[in-house]
């Protein structure tokens, strides 16, 4: 794993003005993007995501799953507590790719649920690898984090690179008819943290 960083920008979004840094991991290509909101103190813990592509959800409005609305409240999140990050990581479909996500799609249609949906296209059900958290988080000074998320292999993964999760940060939104089955199998088959949350809509057909 080779992390290059490149350069920093700022991005003015709805929820304020955000620094964007961009980052190559020169073996694979992979272009990584950390998102920074104010003053990141190594000192203190700070509220952070780490966020993983997913096209159709993050800007394609999709309510096949619940990434958009997590990526939405995670920066109105840090925009409101003054200070944050997000790592937004180019792994599409956990590590399987768009178009490999879009046959995965293809099968779920047809019945299959998110989890035998990789397996019978030869995939594991998350292919995803976290190596490049460490250079990404050097980069911008965080050291302990309020990490959002629902998911314990994130917590894990923050943890085997020697970051101090002194919190983990339930992020439960945007559940609708579209991503209740999907919701349910990342809680009962993929281990993630779900407590009975209610619909954030009511989109009819
Ligand atoms: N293969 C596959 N990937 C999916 C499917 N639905 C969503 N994804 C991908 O799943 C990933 C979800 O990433 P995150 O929102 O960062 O994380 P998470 O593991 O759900 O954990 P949280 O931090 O609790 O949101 C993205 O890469 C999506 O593209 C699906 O049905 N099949
Ligand atoms: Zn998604």
């Amino acid at each position: 794993m080779s992390i290059k960083y490149v350069a920093t920008s700022k991005l003015p979004t709805p929820w304020g003005i955000f620094a964007m840094h961009g980052f190559e991991d020169t073996e694979t290509g992979k272009e990584h993007v950390a998102l920074t909101y104010g003053e990141l103190d190594a000192k203190t813990p700070v509220l952070g995501r780490i966020h993983s592509e997913c096209l159709t959800g993050d800007a394609l409005f999709s309510l096949r799953c619940d990434c958009g609305f997590q990526l939405q409240t995670a920066m109105q999140n840090i925009a409101e507590a003054g200070s944050g990050f997000i790592l937004y990581l180019r792994q599409e479909g956990r590590g399987i790719g768009l178009l490999n996500k879009i046959r995965a799609y293809e099968l779920q249609d047809q019945g299959a649920n998110t989890v035998e949906a990789n397996e019978r296209l030869g995939f594991a059900a998350d292919m995803r690898k976290y190596d490049m958290i460490a250079p990404m988080l050097a980069h911008i000074g965080v050291t302990q984090v309020r990490l959002m998320t629902n998911n314990p292999r994130k917590v894990k993964a923050m943890q085997d690179v020697g970051m101090d999760v002194v919190e983990r940060v339930p992020l439960q939104v945007g559940k609708n008819r579209y991503n209740e089955a999907y919701l349910k199998t990342k809680s009962d088959a993929l281990g993630h943290m779900m407590s009975e949350v209610h619909f954030n809509d009511d989109h009819q057909d």
